[in-house]
């Protein structure tokens, strides 16, 4: 049967703009591409509780709120995905990739929708659009 995921990330976006970005692993679905830090919601878990848990385990932040920016839904060749995003400006602690994978920090306009999945196309442009102040 075909696969469905649902995942909620975070775009963690610093006062001055900067977003934090990993690379996914080598031998991770969709390697080397970068990505916002998140992943799947699991079985009687909220989506924001999600997100708040992902941030913790993958970049070791804790999340003092995430603005929910959109759901964007994608089809790749072997899996449907619902991906929720959140715009997090508010945390506690200094992100770094746990688990090891690359990481770095990138000017919102150098955003470079190439180096990431198909599916982070449209919330890519959302995110240009973005009100500075929101
Ligand atoms: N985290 C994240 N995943 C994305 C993005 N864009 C995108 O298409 N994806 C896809 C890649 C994966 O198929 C899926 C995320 O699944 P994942 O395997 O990383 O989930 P997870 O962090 O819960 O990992 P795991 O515990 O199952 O290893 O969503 C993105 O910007 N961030
Ligand atoms: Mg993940």
């Amino acid at each position: 049967m075909r696969k469905h995921i649902e995942i909620a990330i975070g775009i963690i976006r610093s006062q001055d703009c900067k977003i934090f970005i990993t690379q996914r692993g080598e031998n991770s679905h969709l390697a080397g591409f970068w990505e916002f830090p998140g992943g799947k919601v699991e079985p009687n878990e909220s989506v924001y509780d999600t997100l708040v848990r992902e941030l913790a385990e993958e970049v070791d932040i804790h999340v003092h709120d995430g603005h929910f920016l959109k759901t964007v839904k994608h089809s790749y060749d072997d899996r449907d995905i619902t991906i929720h995003a959140y715009l997090v400006e508010h945390w506690d602690g200094v992100p770094f990739a746990k688990e090891g994978q690359h990481s770095r920090w990138v000017e919102l306009d150098d955003l470079n929708s190439d180096e990431f999945p198909d599916a982070n196309r449209s919330l890519i442009e959302m995110l240009k659009n973005l009100d500075k102040k929101l």
